[in-house]
């Protein structure tokens, strides 16, 4: 009776995925999908060139990966990059500049949705930061119960170096992981770790010298549930995260109102305009070097 009934409170905080197509003109699959026969771990690879920017088809796609691997009892979950570089560059800046109103409210909604399935995955998940996490990269790996990263990577909330605050569930998601303190002054400066300062800080567990050294670790971390119920694991899991979880979930709409507004000010267009072309400038000048 008081299992049922906590299984009905833990579906009803479980987000309400709608599950809408994973379209790519490019026709190449935004995420891979390995399960290890032998361990039973699920590698998911984010896999959207040049740097992982989500889009929604990319926030859809780790959504229905998510899905596939809570349905094929995996034991394990694996969030990782095909690209040796970048993990994931955050939001797809496109979507937010200079937005059309009805697409960036579906953007936000599927970037809600995201996060909650992430977060709320019943099965242990690690992420291997094989290249750099700025912004909603950090929030991925933040939302994942491990993180094992490599040298010589960055990775932070830094949203306010181009001139917005985090929303108040992704500052949670920080503070889940680092002290207040800590985070209060991470998220003010926008700061973005190195991997040797994130371990110091804890926002990583561990360091490796290379992507396969980084999946070991992971699956190890993994491994370390073997002894727990599965069933119990999750419900626990799901009961600790509950109270961030609640504050998005209560107010999904209010949300949604209080960024689109954000987005849209004319004043953090402007600055959102002027990052996104001194990325573009770089990349240019980068390209023009080799
Ligand atoms: C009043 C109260 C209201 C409260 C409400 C609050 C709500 C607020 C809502 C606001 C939302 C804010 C949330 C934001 C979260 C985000 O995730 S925003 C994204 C932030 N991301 C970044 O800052 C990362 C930027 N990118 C980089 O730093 C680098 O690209 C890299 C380190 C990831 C990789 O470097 P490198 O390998 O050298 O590649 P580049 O040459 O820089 O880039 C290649 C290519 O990719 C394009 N690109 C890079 N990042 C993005 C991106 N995020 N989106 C889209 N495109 C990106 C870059 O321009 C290059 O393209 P071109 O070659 O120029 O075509």
């Amino acid at each position: 009776m008081l299992r049922s009934k906590i299984l009905n409170r833990i579906r009803l905080l479980k987000p309400v995925i709608d599950r809408r197509c994973m379209s790519s003109a490019s026709k190449t699959p935004l995420t891979l999908l390995e399960v290890d026969d032998k361990s039973g771990i699920a590698t998911l690879s984010l896999n959207r060139p040049p740097v992982n920017s989500l889009n929604i088809d990319l926030m859809n796609s780790i959504i229905e990966s998510i899905t596939e691997i809570e349905g094929n009892k995996s034991r394990g979950l694996i969030l990782t990059s095909a690209n040796d570089r970048v993990f994931c560059a955050g939001l797809d800046l496109n979507e937010l500049h200079k937005p059309n109103q009805e697409r960036l409210k579906e953007f936000w909604a599927v970037f809600q949705d995201v996060w909650l399935a992430l977060h709320l995955c019943s099965v242990p998940t690690a992420a291997a930061i094989n290249g750099h996490a700025p912004a909603g990269g950090c929030l991925l790996a933040t939302a994942c119960e491990y993180r094992v990263m490599l040298p010589q990577m960055t990775i932070g909330l830094n949203e306010t170096q181009f001139g917005y605050m985090a929303p108040k569930w992704v500052m949670l998601s920080y503070l889940s992981v680092l002290p207040r303190r800590l985070a209060e002054r991470a998220l003010t400066q926008g700061k973005l770790f190195t991997t040797a300062e994130a371990l110091d800080v804890g926002l990583v567990d561990e360091i490796a010298a290379s992507k396969e050294e980084a999946l070991a670790k992971c699956s190890t971390f993994i491994d370390s549930f073997s002894k727990a119920n599965p069933l119990a694991r999750s419900l626990t899991k799901k009961q600790i995260r509950e109270p961030d979880v609640q504050k998005l979930i209560a107010d999904r709409a209010g949300d949604l109102k209080e960024c689109l507004e954000y987005i849209n000010s004319p004043l953090l267009q402007d600055g959102l305009g002027a990052y996104f072309e001194a990325l573009k400038q770089k990349s240019r000048s980068k390209a023009g070097k080799s």
